[in-house]
């Protein structure tokens, strides 16, 4: 049996936390043959749900769950762990924009970030879901004194997988079949997904959908608004759709990228593309053969690309600088 991969997440009794942790203990996330330690983070008054996930987690009897810890003191919750997971925080509602969150919810990041470097194992990767997740994983990596840039993430999964779909459904084919797909910059309406690029079954896409009006309008603003269209006809936000693309964005993160492919998330940008060094933006990215990762260079990006690009880098510009007091100098 492998050693136990100890797996931290916050806001565990919500509605991701729900659809999350038995996937991650299923095996789903890493392996049918690795067992994972659950630590699982909430505030006081989730604390009773907590307890009732954690007695149906035991009621599954998951081979792969090797130990399972409730907890709402964030060192313990974070400790020794290789990878925080971080949903907890407040969704938004119908009608908000994702950063109308950034003051309510940014200050939890401060003390997760703080927390995470006391307490967890050196090779920590963090994830951040709570939105908005670009820039919470700003705060919480500027505030992680010690721990690498290059081991923050936050999460565009669900965006690119979202934007699978649509193009599959508009070229008669499966999701499976489209790859090459980038989202770059925000988790917000102003991401954008490159469609430029994208691949279906090997060609490129726009050779197989030529209905240039539909990729650079209805596609692109269907995959920005799929969170509110979700919340609209939901009356709450993506759960299961999310807790996925969770999985797939770990899973993603470590095993190796396919030869020519690459994923979509945001990462602390070395300064490729012209995109501002130290902001948390989504790239394409690929995971190599050590388990490191990196930005796939040279990727082509044409008039309309850039002017989407510089568009949701200015948001985050604009979001750092609303959020400027939670980073240390
Ligand atoms: N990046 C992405 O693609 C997506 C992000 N989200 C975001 O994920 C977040 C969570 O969504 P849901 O699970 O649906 O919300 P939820 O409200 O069902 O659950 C959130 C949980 O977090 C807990 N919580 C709040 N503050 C906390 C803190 N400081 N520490 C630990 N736990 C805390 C709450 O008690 C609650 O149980 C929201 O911000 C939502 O907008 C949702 C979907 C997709
Ligand atoms: O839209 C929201 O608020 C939740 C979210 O991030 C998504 O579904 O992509």
């Amino acid at each position: 049996m492998k050693e136990a991969i100890t797996v931290s997440v916050t806001g565990a009794a919500g509605q991701i936390g729900y659809a999350l942790l038995f996937r991650i203990a299923s095996g789903s996330m890493f392996g049918p043959d690795q067992p994972v330690n659950l630590r699982l983070i909430e505030i006081e008054p989730g604390m009773a749900a907590l307890e009732g996930v954690i007695m149906e987690l035991d009621d599954c009897a998951f081979p792969l769950l090797n130990s399972v810890h409730g907890t709402s003191d964030l060192e313990d919750g974070f400790k020794d762990t290789n990878w925080a997971l971080l949903v907890g925080s407040v969704p938004r509602k119908a009608g908000m924009e994702r950063n109308d969150l950034l003051g309510i919810n940014g200050k939890i990041f401060t003390g997760q970030g703080q927390a995470i470097a006391k307490a967890a194992a050196p090779n920590v990767r963090t994830l951040v879901v709570g939105n908005p997740c670009n820039t919470n994983a700003l705060i919480a990596m500027n505030n992680a004194a010690g721990v690498p840039n290059e081991q923050f993430f936050a999460m565009t999964r669900l965006d690119e997988n979202r934007a699978k779909s649509q193009l599959a459904a508009k070229a008669g084919v499966h999701s499976s079949d489209v790859t090459n797909l980038c989202i770059w910059g925000n988790h917000s309406a102003t991401q954008y997904p490159d469609f430029t690029n994208a691949k279906i079954k090997g060609q490129p896409l726009t050779s197989v959908i030529t209905d240039q009006n539909w990729l650079e309008g209805e596609f692109i603003s269907t995959v920005q608004q799929r969170g509110a269209a979700i919340i609209k006809a939901r009356g709450a936000s993506s759960a299961a759709s999310a807790a996925n693309a969770v999985v797939d964005t770990v899973s993603s993160l470590t095993t190796e990228t396919p030869a020519g492919d690459w994923h979509s998330v945001a990462v602390c940008s070395p300064g490729a593309y012209g995109i501002r060094e130290g902001l948390i933006a989504s790239m394409p990215i690929r995971t190599n053969a050590d388990g490191s990762w990196s930005v796939v260079e040279r990727v082509p990006v044409d008039e309309f690309s850039q002017g989407k690009i510089d568009a949701t880098i200015n948001e985050l510009l604009e979001e750092r600088e609303a959020v400027k007091d939670l980073i240390p100098a």
